[in-house]
């Protein structure tokens, strides 16, 4: 069953194109996750899904219905980028005061536990650190017992146990049949997570595959060199000249170093750098 989609949508700021022409589907089940580099335009599709914003053109459903209806945001959980907590409230009572707009919440103690900040219950989340308060923000999206939760970078600003100890909360209600999409800038984060990547690149969908797949598309590096004359080598995806300079992208750089100097040709200054996700997916998708 599809939980959420959009199609062919897109959404503008003034002259700045957020999304350009999105078309995805969330099924149920598991976990999806988007990548993309800053501006790719992640928040802006989470919040049309979420019913926050709507497009500038195209359709973007939420359990069928259009997301602005109040019935199919009731089945969701979300977790925003920045999220404002009334400092004066104990953890409890943030939890509890949240459960009570749904009809058949998580008892408090229950969600804290299960997101490992129960020996927090009692503190005034004006004085929790910036982690703790993520910690607690995410926990908040899952009370309501959600079909389908939207975090928004969740771990920014965890240390490494936090965000396993997270990771393992959010994995566990994807084992129970949950579903989720989720943001972040790192394939690392993605990877212990989800089993589906979009990646997001000014706008648009570059790419829609398993971990598997997209983990083999960005390992791509740049291999920089002067050289008056290059014969065509292998495993090469494009070829760019620059100031006199010539700049190889590949999957493998040792192996494209390695027919570099087997083909016997002079070069000199060579240079060996991984490209960012955005150009890796650029390059590939030719875009
Ligand atoms: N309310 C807004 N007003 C004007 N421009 C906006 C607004 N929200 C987003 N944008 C612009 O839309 C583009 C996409 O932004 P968006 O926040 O969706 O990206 P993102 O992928 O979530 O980035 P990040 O990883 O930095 O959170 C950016 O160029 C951003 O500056």
């Amino acid at each position: 069953m599809l939980l959420a989609r959009t199609v062919d949508v897109t959404r503008r700021y003034g002259d700045t194109v957020a999304l350009d022409g999105v078309t995805l589907d969330i099924p149920e089940g598991g976990v999806v996750g988007m990548l993309g580099p800053n501006g790719a335009g992640k928040s802006t599709l989470i919040n049309l899904l979420v019913g926050l914003r709507r497009p500038t053109s195209g359709t973007v459903e939420l359990f069928g219905r259009d997301p602005r209806d109040p019935a199919s945001r009731q089945r969701i959980g979300v977790t925003p980028q920045e999220t404002g907590l009334p400092g004066t409230l104990r953890v409890h009572e943030c939890v509890a005061f949240v459960a009570a707009h749904h009809p058949d919440p998580v008892p408090p103690a229950e969600l804290l536990e299960r997101f490992g900040i129960a020996d927090l219950a009692r503190r005034q989340t004006g004085g929790l650190s910036g982690g703790q308060r993520r910690r607690l923000a995410v926990a908040l999206a899952f009370v309501g017992r959600p079909r389908l939760v939207f975090l928004d970078e969740p771990t920014t600003g965890l240390d490494v146990q936090a965000r396993r100890a997270l990771w393992d909360a959010v994995g566990d209600f994807a084992k129970q049949g949950g579903t989720v999409v989720l943001t972040s800038h790192y394939l690392e984060e993605i990877e212990a997570l989800a089993d589906r990547v979009v990646v997001i690149g000014r706008g648009r969908v570059l790419a829609d595959d398993t971990v598997d797949a997209i983990r083999g598309m960005v390992g791509i590096h740049r291999v920089t060199l002067t050289a008056t004359d290059l014969p065509t080598l292998p495993n090469v995806v494009s070829v760019e000249q620059s100031e006199g300079r010539t700049s190889l992208l590949t999957p493998d750089a040792d192996q494209l170093v390695r027919d570099l100097v087997h083909a016997g040709v002079p070069f000199h200054g060579l240079q060996v750098q991984p490209t960012t996700l955005e150009e890796a997916f650029l390059t590939l998708t030719g875009r």
